[in-house]
């Protein structure tokens, strides 16, 4: 069966949401963020507004602190049940979707907004689990940066295991400055109650493994995902936009990958984001990325402005 199909049906697993319905259903809560603060959250190109704080993100923490209430209430019942306190860590959110769609503006909104709720959070991106440039040239794997097989998995797996089991964990930390993972940095994770963990690849899965294995994929440790969506068009031209605004910014350091671009012409750097876009991100969006949307418990669809238009729900 068809659970979606094409570049935006929803099948019968989901329940579609205008996001008026979404916002109306959820309450109408007031953020608790001033306009200042949505300033600092928005990312490059992000034209996110306090309207879409409130209409697309109060209720969709909403909806995560009801799942997390859920959660809660398990565990203590088969406590209750077992005799036994299971070790546990926090609630683990998922949030996956195309380079360029804005993940990473999502995922700091949802911390800022838990966090707000006196929460806990910490936000890491799996962009720090990447091999090292070295290994990926290596492996000629440079114009794959991104794709299956370029992350350390087993790194991943086993920070995941970490944070699963409550202990403190350490995330390796990636520049999108210097276009490679930073030698030695890393990041703990420790004592929190929700970790939201935001990468193209959380949702992806992997072949099975030879009978007697174990491997669990990533997403076998979320407790919630979601994905953040848009169509092909548009998630070029923010690629491009982006890419754009960079030269007058990050690209200008000296230190930066791009640092070639700051100097040339507009079309020639149009022409390298066009053909970085078409011959890497698109087809990893294609091929690994879209078809992980279905997986997801909430699926955000973006229009052209960058605005949440509609909501898909998991039925549960
Ligand atoms: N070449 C770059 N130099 C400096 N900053 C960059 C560069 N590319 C991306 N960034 C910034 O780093 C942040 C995270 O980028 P990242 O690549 O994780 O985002 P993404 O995967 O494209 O998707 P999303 O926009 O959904 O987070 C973005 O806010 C972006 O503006
Ligand atoms: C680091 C990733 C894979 C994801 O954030 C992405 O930003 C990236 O670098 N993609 C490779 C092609 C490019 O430079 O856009």
């Amino acid at each position: 069966m068809t659970l979606v199909s094409g570049s935006g049906t929803v099948g019968p697993l989901f329940d579609r949401f205008s996001v008026a319905d979404w916002a109306a259903g959820w309450g109408g809560l007031t953020p608790p963020l001033e306009p200042a603060d949505v300033e600092r959250l928005r990312g490059l190109n992000e034209p996110l507004t306090l309207t879409d704080v409130e209409r697309v993100y109060m209720p969709l923490v909403e909806l995560l602190v009801t799942h997390m209430g859920a959660r809660w209430d398990l565990r203590r019942r088969r406590a209750e049940l077992s005799r036994r306190v299971e070790r546990h860590g926090p609630f683990i959110v998922g949030m996956a979707g195309s380079v360029a769609v804005g993940k990473s503006t999502s995922a700091r909104v949802l911390a800022a907004l838990l966090r707000a709720e006196g929460r806990r959070v910490a936000l890491v991106p799996t962009d720090g689990f990447l091999l090292p440039n070295a290994v990926l040239a290596e492996r000629g794997l440079m114009n794959r940066k991104g794709f299956p097989g370029t992350y350390d998995l087993k790194a991943l797996i086993g920070f995941l295991t970490d944070i699963r089991l409550g202990r403190a964990a350490q995330a390796p930390v990636y520049s999108h400055q210097t276009y490679d993972v930073v030698p030695g940095a890393t990041v703990t994770v420790e004592e929190s109650e929700v970790v939201i963990l935001e990468g193209l690849n959380v949702l992806q899965v992997g072949p099975l493994p030879a009978e007697g294995e174990h491997r669990p994929f990533v997403s076998d440790f979320f407790d919630f995902s979601i994905y953040v969506d848009a169509e092909e068009e548009a998630l070029r031209s923010w690629y491009l936009e982006r890419f754009l605004a960079l030269r007058a910014t990050a690209f200008q350091d000296p230190q930066a990958y791009f640092h070639r671009y700051a100097a040339v012409s507009e079309a020639e750097a149009r022409d390298t984001a066009t053909r970085i876009w078409e011959t890497i991100n698109l087809v990893n969006l294609r091929e690994n990325v879209l078809p992980t949307r279905a997986r997801a418990d909430v699926v955000l669809r973006k229009g052209p402005d960058h605005g949440v238009y509609e909501v898909w729900l998991r039925r549960v």
